[in-house]
């Protein structure tokens, strides 16, 4: 299964808890917000290629910051597959699932999780050697409800579900405690807005929130 996240890449994931989804304006702006995720406790960042300065920002932070596990984010083509790899890419996600997209991160070895909300989303996804799943949009889509029933049948396949669409402080409690998700992300906590501001001490804060509530679930989870 050669799409699969390593271990060590998915612990570090899980150690951290959440994943923070990012649209960036301004490649300088990279590593500064990079480094107010970090002080927030928050050391993986999806970073989506939804704007021209995504590549470069990509490339900033896996050279300039690496304790953070920098991935790519919307990867909607195969040549992205190639850009993200070039820049320097840890990881790559799409909101979706394109076999072509998945196939040609397994040929050059990148791990991808691609997007998933239906079973058979999900048994396509396991055809094709996938093992972390993005669970896009999952709050609109029902939640942990949701996921509880959806992901029932394939327990034995051992998938790892990461939700993202729609959450944030209030409601990602809901999904960490669940052996299914070893990490969830989202744009709350660092949105466009407050980037293109550059209100970096902002966003510590929000990151340092969320951390705090990922340890609270894991304390209780100890427990
Ligand atoms: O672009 C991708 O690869 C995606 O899968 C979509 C993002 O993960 C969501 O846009 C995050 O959702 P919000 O936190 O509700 O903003």
């Amino acid at each position: 299964m050669k799409s699969q996240f390593p271990d060590a890449m998915l612990a570090r994931m899980q150690a951290c808890g959440v994943v923070a989804v990012i649209v960036i304006d301004e490649p300088q702006h990279a590593v500064p917000l990079a480094q107010a995720l970090l002080a927030g406790g928050i050391q993986a960042i999806e970073l989506t290629l939804r704007t021209p300065a995504a590549l470069d920002a990509i490339a900033a932070i896996a050279t300039e910051v690496p304790d953070v596990l920098v991935g790519a984010g919307t990867v909607l083509t195969t040549d992205q597959v190639d850009a993200v790899i070039d820049a320097g890419a840890a990881f790559a996600v799409a909101p979706g699932l394109n076999r072509r997209v998945v196939e040609r991160s397994q040929a050059r070895g990148l791990p991808f999780a691609p997007g998933i909300v239906t079973p058979s989303d999900i048994e396509l996804a396991v055809e094709l050697g996938c093992r972390e799943l993005k669970f896009f949009p999952a709050e609109p889509s029902g939640g942990m409800r949701y996921l509880n029933s959806m992901a029932a049948p394939y327990a034995h396949l051992g998938l790892q579900f990461i939700p993202l669409g729609g959450l944030d402080a209030k409601n990602m409690a809901s999904y960490l405690s669940s052996p299914l998700v070893p990490a969830i992300g989202g744009s709350w906590i660092a949105p466009r807005k407050l980037i293109q501001q550059k209100a970096w001490a902002e966003i510590t804060e929000n990151a340092t929130e969320a951390s705090r509530i990922v340890a609270a679930t894991q304390n209780k989870e100890i427990a």
